[in-house]
């Protein structure tokens, strides 16, 4: 029995780990043990069976008990805590969902379905720090994950529009309390069908501005209204979001000659699912069919959706794909740009393979039921 220790489990992301390891039955091969920034020696999830009561999750000498340790906290706490953990002589796994370790040369960043070879690779050669992936950039290579390994990308630009869910719990909340004080500044009105439809637009675009309008989280209106800047500004223009697609690409692909990758990051008033708009250019002309069958067979949670207006509608929205593994990629065609020039379009529940299930097929993986 591997001892495995959780912090963050009763976060939005943990809370999802902690669904979908119920739903695939992960806990019966581990002896899990619950840790808390703020409540030790409270009581831990409902998993089904006894478990011992939550443990401080700062202190060095219990996580060192650890086989292995699942971390949905955050960077800052494994700021807090890893350096002095590794310092302490632990030699276990650390998996994290949080973006710190990433690039470290030490960690890999795990999305089996696109890089069980490079997890494997790094496990024989005593890798030991396994992170979680940017959610866009899990999800483009869930969606597309089948022309990398192909090795028919030359470049790829993605055009996002992300849910309020990648900023937090608490934006998503304020995503609906603006939506709510959108339709209470016009209510009368709406309930007024004679009502005239530019007196209506000027209320809400002063309600959005206004001073009460509530924006703490975002800084701005995001209902009714898009943010094109997601994460902290660099130098070269580019956000840290923006950024994170072609560093972190091509280290989950274990590439030395970096593919480009780049575009913009939007933030839109989606609850939970990232879309993207990608252009793909690659290295031949091939047909559309044989891309569809490369992209639909590359694992078992990418979805084909055909170009048809009727099946885009029902299937490629964020509506249709939240809470659920799929990961349907579809607007294939060739643009006007050439035949090398390929537009998809793809959405994915970030919370799940954005955050959630990468971090529990790792465990998976160690405990050797996934190879
Ligand atoms: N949100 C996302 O889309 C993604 C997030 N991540 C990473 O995961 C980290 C955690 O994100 P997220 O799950 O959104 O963070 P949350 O804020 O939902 O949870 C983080 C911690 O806050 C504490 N907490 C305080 N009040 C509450 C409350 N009312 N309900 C639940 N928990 C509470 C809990 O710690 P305790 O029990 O110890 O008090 C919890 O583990 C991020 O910082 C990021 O690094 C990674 C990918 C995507
Ligand atoms: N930055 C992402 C969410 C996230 O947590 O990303 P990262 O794990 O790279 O910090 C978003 O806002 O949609």
């Amino acid at each position: 029995m591997k001892k495995v220790g959780f912090v963050g489990w009763r976060g939005m992301v943990g809370s999802v780990l902690m669904g979908r390891m119920l739903e695939e039955n992960d806990f019966a091969g581990i002896d899990p043990v619950f840790f808390t920034t703020s409540n030790v020696g409270g009581q831990g999830p409902d998993i089904g069976r006894d478990i011992p009561a939550l443990k401080d999750a700062m202190s060095i000498s219990e996580l060192a008990e650890m086989d292995a340790i699942i971390s949905c906290q955050g960077g800052d706490y494994t700021k807090a805590v890893f350096a002095d953990l590794r310092a302490s002589g632990w030699d276990g796994y650390w998996i994290d969902a949080a973006s710190s370790l990433r690039m470290a040369d030490d960690a890999i960043i795990i999305l089996d379905p696109v890089n069980l070879d490079v997890i494997q690779q790094g496990l024989e050669k005593g890798v030991k720090n396994f992170i979680g992936g940017n959610c866009t950039v899990s999800l483009m290579l869930m969606a597309i994950g089948g022309l990398f390994r192909e090795g028919l990308v030359d470049w790829v630009s993605a055009q996002t529009y992300q849910a309020a869910s990648g900023a937090g719990a608490q934006n998503m909340r304020e995503l609906i309390s603006q939506m709510g004080a959108i339709r209470d500044a016009v209510a009368p009105e709406l309930a007024d069908e004679r009502s005239n439809i530019l007196d209506i637009d000027r209320k809400v675009a002063e309600a959005m501005r206004s001073e009460i309008f509530p924006k703490e989280k975002f800084g701005h209106a995001l209902a009714g209204s898009l943010l094109p800047w997601i994460d902290t500004q660099l130098e070269n223009g580019q956000s840290r979001e923006e950024w994170k697609g072609q560093a972190e690409t091509n280290k989950i692909l274990g590439r030395s000659s970096p593919i480009a990758i780049d575009g913009t990051c939007v933030r839109i008033g989606a609850m939970r699912c990232h879309s993207q708009a990608l252009t793909i250019k690659l290295n031949r002309d091939l047909p559309l069919s044989e891309i569809e069958q490369i992209i639909g067979s590359a694992n078992s949670w990418v979805d084909v959706v055909p170009n048809d207006r009727d099946e885009t509608l029902k299937r490629l929205t964020p509506t249709a794909v939240t809470g659920g593994l799929q990961v349907p990629v579809g607007r294939l065609r060739k643009l006007n740009m050439g035949g090398e020039y390929l537009s998809a379009f793809t959405v994915g529940d970030q919370l799940l393979w954005g955050a959630a299930e990468p971090l529990r097929r790792m465990l998976r993986i160690l405990l050797g039921d996934i190879r």
